[in-house]
């Protein structure tokens, strides 16, 4: 009898070799793992604890034994440590299983102590070594985190590359390839379908997963990346439980994983089949939603959570997207936009703001009612059952270009914190180029219209890197250039080199004034329209 560990997919079914779900989870300046993890990778050898890893690695040549080995002061480089630049026929001659370099991106590496660590093997490895390996690197796991697995390796940056700037070179994100379509793979165990998406390193993508009518078999899945929509049809092979066990989409990692029960626990032979397609930026399309509870959440704001129909959609939307809400009245279609709060923000019991895998059927809102906000006054008093319209994720926020970026200030002012909450948690949970200090500015008029106060308060408690100061007008705090001067003193190393806002028109405009005058570039700065 199989054993659930034991059902793969079939190789021939697939059209590319089947490939691991895999990134690097890894600390970034040091070679660290959290504990959990750590147990779970030093047994099955691979970076990602993905059982799947083709290559039996020899005993004490683990993803542990490797960072022991990155952080015991051997010199991996071979060249004590310092940063030489290599030319192309240098590198050349550095092809030997007992001398590799591999140039990736750039950067030459010393893989030579690596070889006999690489899960997919030493013959493998060696196809890349004494060359510019990125295309076939790319080609194989594009979403290896090898800077950081790497790091001790450095050689040094290949000649043609010394003029840029080295360290930059390190966190910046690859050059988006101009059509990347994301890359399907699946695995199952008796009871479970899991379906893989891998778009690209720093991607944020987007998913919206749609159950086709009542079908069991049938699905759409689509993919949101920057404001192009890939899609994949599916017909499985048999019928799954609606709605998914846990979706999880990885803003840094770009890499999406869906989870299905099986109706039937029983080994396929395939997932099915499926048809791939795309969709463009103009494509505009309204999901018909209900509310499932509208509530007052202080004094002037409002809660509203909306629940697709038939529970027929999950929507992720890309870190620091917002949708729109539209509503008929009178007539007319009253249009505004609000950025989702993050999932179980305002109902788990915990404190603290955070998501977990559970699907989103759901998406709630925090909403500032205006007495003569024609939108805001209407959604306040929407019934549960009413249906209102949403649109697609928008939004031009590019998580990539905070990646170089370790010291990030957020200001926000009023219902402007929603999209700021949203990057709390991938920021907080970067792994390549870990962040080293959030600090969130937020600009109320009065204590009681701070919104998620304890949040805050449960966050800062937990992460020493995040701070959140609370700033009043009615006592005389406002946003102004010398309130923001004493937090970029360019002599300390750790000054702010990132900062995102968002609040109403005026705020932001005052914000981005003073940023610019203390010499911040306008590449340092995004500024969500309220
Ligand atoms: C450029 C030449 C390379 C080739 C041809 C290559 C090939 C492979 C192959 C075939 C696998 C198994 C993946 C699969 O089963 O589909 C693999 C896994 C892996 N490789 Fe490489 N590799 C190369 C370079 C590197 C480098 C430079 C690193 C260092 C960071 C690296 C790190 C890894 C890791 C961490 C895995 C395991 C992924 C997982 O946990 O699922 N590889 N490689």
């Amino acid at each position: 009898m199989m054993t659930d560990s034991q059902l793969k997919p079939p190789v021939s079914v697939e059209k590319t070799p089947l490939k691991p779900p895999a990134v690097a989870v890894l600390a970034a300046n040091s070679l660290q793992l959290p504990s959990s993890s750590a147990q779970q990778l030093a047994s099955s050898g691979s970076a990602t604890g993905n059982p799947r890893n083709k290559c039996a690695l020899k005993p004490g040549y683990s993803l542990m034994s490797w960072i022991r080995l990155c952080n015991s002061g051997a010199d991996l480089s071979g060249t004590g440590g310092r940063v030489v630049p290599v030319s192309r026929s240098e590198l050349a001659l550095h092809n030997q299983v007992h001398d590799a370099w591999m140039a990736i991106r750039g950067r030459v590496f010393n893989v030579t102590r690596y070889m006999d660590f690489h899960p997919g093997g030493v013959d493998e490895l060696m196809r890349g070594v004494g060359r510019d390996a990125t295309k076939l690197f790319d080609e194989v796991h594009a979403w290896v985190n090898y800077p950081q697995l790497l790091g001790k390796c450095y050689v040094g940056p290949l000649k043609e590359n010394v003029a840029t700037n080295v360290e930059a070179d390190l966190i910046r994100p690859p050059p988006a390839p101009t059509e990347l379509v994301p890359r399907f793979d699946w695995i199952q165990q008796r009871s479970e379908l899991t379906l893989y998406f891998y778009t690209r390193r720093m991607a944020n993508p987007g998913l919206l997963l749609k159950r086709k009518d009542t079908s069991e078999v049938e699905l759409e899945l689509r993919v949101q990346m920057a404001s192009c929509w890939h899609v994949f049809d599916f017909k499985l092979s048999a019928a799954v439980v609606w709605p998914p066990r846990a979706v999880r989409v990885g803003p840094e990692t770009g890499k999406i994983e869906v989870v299905l029960t099986k109706q039937v626990a029983e080994p396929w032979l395939t997932y099915g089949t499926q048809e791939i397609s795309k969709l463009n930026s103009t494509y505009a399309e309204h999901l018909t939603y209900e509310v499932v509870l509208c509530e007052l959440f202080n004094h002037d704001s409002f809660e509203l959570c909306l629940q697709s129909i038939k529970q027929s959609v999950l929507l992720h939307l890309p870190v620091g997207y917002h949708l729109d809400i539209l509503l008929p009245h009178n007539g007319e279609l009253l249009e505004r936009s609000y950025t989702p709060v993050p999932h179980n923000c305002l109902h788990s019991n915990s404190e603290q703001i955070d998501a977990d895998a559970s699907p989103n059927v759901r998406n709630e809102f925090l909403i500032k009612y205006y007495e003569k906000g024609a939108v805001s006054s209407q959604l306040k008093q929407l019934q549960p059952g009413t249906t209102v319209q949403l649109s697609l994720p928008r939004g031009n926020f590019k998580l990539s270009a905070l990646e170089s970026h370790r010291n990030i200030l957020l200001l926000a002012a009023g219902s402007g914190i929603t999209p700021i909450l949203s990057l709390l948690r991938p920021l907080l949970k970067r792994q390549t180029n870990r962040i080293e200090r959030l600090q969130l500015l937020y600009f109320n008029k009065t204590q009681a219209d701070i919104w998620l106060k304890d949040k805050f308060q449960a966050l800062q408690d937990s992460d020493e890197r995040f701070t959140c100061k609370n700033i009043l007008s009615e006592a005389g705090g406002r946003i102004s250039q010398e309130l923001l001067t004493p937090l970029f003193n360019r002599q300390q190393a750790e000054t702010f080199s990132f900062v995102a806002v968002c609040g109403p028109a005026g705020f932001n405009t005052a914000a981005a004034n003073s940023l610019k005058e203390l010499q911040l570039k306008p590449e340092q700065i995004h500024v969500f329209q309220g």
